[in-house]
């Protein structure tokens, strides 16, 4: 049985999420998600919804096998917890796989980090960044 995980903040879900995770369920048999704190999304807006409801959304998905509320202070501690084989991270995401395999081995995890591909939009006007729907009825309510 391999276990993978994938972690991410969520906010709002969108095809891209879908895709992410969909591609981090095929590296292994069992798909764990961490969902991101509010305190720990700091490269970004923080996050519209509350880390209960985005957990909600994505333990909804059938990719995913079980979402977890991620850690608020050790991002680690949910990784010792779940130890799994594989962590896929997302096409552009800010973390470096090396940093990452270096805090794993400190803390004696034996797991590979792997990076999930991008999905292109589909359809005209798909919108595959939740920072991009919250500009849009922003733009839009704006004008009413
Ligand atoms: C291996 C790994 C584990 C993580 N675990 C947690 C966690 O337990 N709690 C948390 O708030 N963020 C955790 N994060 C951090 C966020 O998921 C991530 O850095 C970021 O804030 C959300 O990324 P996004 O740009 O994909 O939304 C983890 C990140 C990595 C790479
Ligand atoms: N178009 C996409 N294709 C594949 N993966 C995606 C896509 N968009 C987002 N993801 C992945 O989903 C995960 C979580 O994404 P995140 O919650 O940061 O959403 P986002 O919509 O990219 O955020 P924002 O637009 O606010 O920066 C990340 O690993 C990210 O790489």
């Amino acid at each position: 049985m391999t276990r993978v995980v994938a972690q991410g903040t969520f906010d709002l879900l969108h095809p891209g999420h879908v895709h992410y995770l969909e591609d981090a369920a095929t590296h292994g048999d069992e798909l764990h998600a961490i969902v991101a704190r509010r305190s720990n999304v700091t490269h970004k807006p923080e996050p519209i919804l509350c880390a209960e409801q985005r957990r909600d959304m994505v333990a909804a998905l059938d990719a995913v096998d079980e979402a977890h509320l991620g850690h608020p202070v050790d991002v680690f501690v949910p990784i010792e917890r779940l130890d799994p084989d594989v962590i896929v991270l997302g096409f552009d995401q800010h973390h470096d796989e090396s940093d990452i395999a270096g805090a794993l081995a400190e803390r004696g995890i034996d797991c590979r980090v792997e990076r999930a591909s991008g999905r292109e939009p589909r359809y005209d006007d798909e919108l595959l960044s939740s920072g991009d729907i919250v500009d849009r009825i922003l733009r839009r309510r704006g004008d009413d």
